[in-house]
């Protein structure tokens, strides 16, 4: 776990880095699903405080298995998304300010153009808000439980869309390991911001054509794709 432990550090100190976090306000995590066992951020310790021996480590039924911290607040949400979603290796939240917008406007975010269409197929799905007992039951919990149900409700892959945004809340975001999902957090955030300048600048904007959507995503995805996973 001590490889896995300083992956997840390093991918936690890219939040600053890249400008996604204020204070705390964000974690990531990456999982060896050999052991079923997942690294995470513990909660409220602040990133330059942070070391590789403060990771957290939890089972994928939510115990905490090793560390002298407690683990994000956000944990629950992590061990819905790793249950629900097995293809998936690392899990980024941030409160991102272009996205967390989004998601405070209760919208998804279109694809107007092909920066989005190279990395997310089609729009960032926003979720509902949670209701009064759904909140008071177990709100992180059931945020995943309701990230995954919305995804299943759209067809939407996962793989293919490795972003959502809870309304009033944040954004979640995921990928092959933690590295990665962290790299989808850039790119959710720099889509959401060119989305809402777009609608600024044109607000009867449409979103891109179905056909160059298809034509960028698929460049990079599946079968034919130009590039090698991680090349992206
Ligand atoms: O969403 C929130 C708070 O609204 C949390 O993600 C954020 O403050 C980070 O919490 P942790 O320090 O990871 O427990």
């Amino acid at each position: 776990m001590e490889q896995l432990k300083k992956e997840v550090y390093e991918a936690n100190l890219l939040l600053p880095k890249y400008d996604l976090v204020t204070f705390t306000w964000g974690n990531v995590s990456g999982i060896d699903r050999e052991k079923g066992l997942f690294v995470i951020k513990p909660s409220g310790v602040e990133y330059d405080k942070l070391t590789p021996e403060d990771m957290v480590v939890m089972d994928l039924e939510g115990n905490k298995v090793e560390g002298r911290y407690n683990p994000s607040s956000d944990t629950p949400t992590h061990v819905v998304l790793y249950n629900r979603f097995p293809q998936i290796g690392g899990v980024v939240h941030t409160h991102s300010s272009w996205a967390t917008s989004w998601a405070q406007a209760g919208r998804d975010i279109p694809c107007y153009g092909t920066t989005h269409a190279d990395y997310i197929y089609g729009e960032i799905p926003c979720v509902r808000n949670l209701t009064r007992e759904e909140i008071e039951e177990a709100y992180e919990r059931n945020t995943g439980v309701l990230i995954a149900d919305e995804f299943e409700a759209r067809g939407k892959d996962p793989a293919a869309v490795p972003a959502v945004l809870c309304k009033n809340h944040g954004v979640f975001t995921w990928g092959k390991d933690a590295h990665e999902a962290v790299h989808n957090a850039v790119v959710a955030e720099e889509v959401a911001k060119m989305a809402a300048r777009c609608e600024m600048l044109n607000p009867q904007v449409e979103p891109a054509p179905q056909e160059l959507q298809d034509k960028h995503y698929y460049r990079k995805h599946g079968a034919n794709a130009y590039y090698g996973q991680g090349d992206q």
